[in-house]
C-alpha cells in the first residue's frame, strides 16, 4: 500500500459514514489522509451533506446499502485498500429487537469480512464500544482502567452482547488469508461514551432542559465517573489506526485500543453540563432528588410500558433499567496504549472540543441563549 506507485491512490470504505462518528470519521479522512484517492460511503440512509464532498479532489462515492445484505457489501468493499466499519445499530432503549441488533452488529461485522477476505482487502478497523468491557451485570466499578484491567464483561443487554460478539470476531479474523493470499490485520477501537458536535442525546438532554425551563434534575450522584471522549479525536483514532495498520501490523493486529482524550472524569450529568450550561440550563441538586430506589421502580415501570405498548406505539424513553444501571456505575478508562503502538495524540485539546460542542449546542434552533 505504500509504495510509491500507489501513493495517491488508497481506496478507503467507511460503513456507517452517514451517523454521527462515521461523518466526523469521513470529514477527516478527507483532511488529514493525503494518499487517498477514493472514499466509499456506505449506509443505510444517504444525508444531503454528501453532495457537498463531491467537489473536492478526492472522489466521494456514496453507496446507500444494508450491511446484513452481504451481496451489497461485497460490491461495495471489493477494491477497496482499508475498510473502516463503524455502522451500527446503537440501541440500548429497546426500539428495536434483540434479533435485529443482533443481525446489524453481528451478522453486519461478519459479512464485512468476508467481504475483505474475499476480495483481497487487507485492513480492516473496527469501531467497538467500552460496551465490550463494562459496565457489567453486576454493576462493578471500572475506575481509570486500561486495555488489561482485570474485569468481568458479563453483560444480557443486546447492544453489549452484540457488540461484544462483533469484536471477536474482527479480532479473531486478524491473520486470515485474503484473496491473493495475503494476510488479513484487523483492529478494534472502544470509544467510551462519544460527545460533540451531532450527538442526539445531547441533543434530546437540551431539549427536555428547554422543556422544563431551562432546568435539568440530577438523578446520578457527582461520585460516579463516567468515560467520555470528543467525537473528532475518536475519528482522528480511526485515521490513524487505518494508516498505520499496514506498517505496524505485527504490533497493531489483532488488538483493541480504548479512545480516550483529555476530557474530564466527571458524572453523565455534570459533565453534560459542561456544554448544556453554558447554553443557559442548570442542573438541579448537588445530590440526586430522588432516591435511588425510586429511579429504579421508575425505570422497570418504564420498561414494562413499553411492552405493554408495544402492539400500540413504540415507547422509548432515556431512563430504562439499562441506561439507569450504566448511567450509575463508574466506568473510565486511563491508558497510552494507543500513543505507544502507534504515536496518537488527542488532535482537540478539552477546550476545543469543550467549545465546539458549545457551539453546536448553541446554534440548535430554540436555544436558550
Ligand atoms: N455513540 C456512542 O457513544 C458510541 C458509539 N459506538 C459505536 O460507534 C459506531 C457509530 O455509532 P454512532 O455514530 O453513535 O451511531 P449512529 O446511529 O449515529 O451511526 C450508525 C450509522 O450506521 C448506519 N447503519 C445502521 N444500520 C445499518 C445497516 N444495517 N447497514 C448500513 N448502515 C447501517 C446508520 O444509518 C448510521 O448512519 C457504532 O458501531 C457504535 O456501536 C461506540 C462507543 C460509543
Ligand atoms: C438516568 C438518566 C438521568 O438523567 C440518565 C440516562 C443517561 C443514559 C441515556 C446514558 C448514560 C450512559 C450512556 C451510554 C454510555 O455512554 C456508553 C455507550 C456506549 C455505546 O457504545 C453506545 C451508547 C452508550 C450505551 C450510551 C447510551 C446512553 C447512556 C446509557
Amino acid at each position: 500500500m505504500a509504495d510509491s506507485a500507489q501513493a495517491q491512490k488508497l481506496v478507503y470504505l467507511v460503513t456507517g459514514g452517514c451517523g454521527f462518528l462515521g461523518e466526523h470519521v469521513v470529514r477527516m479522512l478527507l483532511q488529514q489522509e493525503p494518499r487517498l484517492c477514493e472514499l466509499r460511503i456506505f449506509d443505510l440512509h444517504l444525508d444531503p451533506w454528501l453532495e457537498e464532498l463531491k467537489t473536492g479532489p478526492v472522489q466521494v462515492t456514496a453507496i446507500q446499502g444494508d450491511v446484513t445484505q452481504a451481496h451489497e457489501v461485497a460490491a461495495a468493499v471489493a477494491g477497496a485498500h482499508v475498510v473502516i466499519h463503524t455502522a451500527g445499530l446503537v440501541d440500548v432503549f429497546g426500539r428495536a429487537s434483540p434479533e435485529t441488533i443482533h443481525e446489524v452488529n453481528v451478522q453486519g461485522t461478519q459479512n464485512v469480512i468476508e467481504a475483505c477476505v474475499q476480495s483481497g482487502t487487507r485492513f480492516l478497523v473496527y469501531t467497538s464500544s467500552m460496551e465490550v468491557v463494562g459496565p457489567n451485570v453486576k454493576g462493578q466499578p471500572f475506575y481509570r482502567g486500561n486495555e488489561n484491567t482485570p474485569y468481568e464483561a458479563a453483560h444480557r443487554h443486546p447492544y453489549p452482547c452484540s457488540k461484544a460478539l462483533a469484536e471477536r470476531l474482527v479480532l479473531e479474523a486478524n491473520g486470515r488469508k485474503v484473496r491473493g493470499g495475503l494476510p488479513l490485520v484487523t483492529c478494534a477501537l472502544r470509544p467510551t461514551g462519544i460527545y460533540g458536535e451531532g450527538h442526539q442525546i445531547m441533543r434530546d438532554f437540551y431539549h427536555q432542559g428547554l422543556r422544563l425551563g431551562g432546568r435539568l434534575f440530577r438523578a446520578i450522584p457527582a461520585s460516579v465517573e463516567h468515560g467520555r471522549v470528543y467525537v473528532g479525536n475518536v475519528a482522528w483514532m480511526h485515521v490513524l489506526v487505518a494508516r498505520e495498520l499496514e506498517h505496524r501490523a505485527a504490533l497493531m493486529g489483532g488488538q483493541v485500543y480504548f479512545c480516550y482524550d483529555n476530557s474530564p472524569y466527571k458524572s453523565y450529568e455534570d459533565f453534560n453540563m459542561e456544554f448544556l450550561g453554558p447554553c443557559g440550563l442548570r442542573l438541579v441538586g448537588a445530590r440526586p432528588l430522588l432516591p435511588y430506589w425510586l429511579l429504579v421502580l421508575l425505570a422497570a415501570l418504564n420498561a414494562l410500558l413499553q411492552w405493554l405498548l408495544r402492539p400500540l406505539l413504540l415507547y422509548a424513553p432515556l431512563l430504562n433499567p439499562y441506561t439507569l444501571a450504566v448511567a450509575n456505575t463508574t466506568f473510565t478508562v486511563s491508558t497510552d496504549k494507543a500513543q505507544r503502538h502507534f504515536g496518537y495524540e488527542p488532535l482537540f485539546s478539552w477546550e476545543e472540543s469543550r467549545t465546539r460542542t458549545i457551539r453546536w449546542v448553541q446554534a440548535m434552533e430554540g436555544s436558550a441563549q
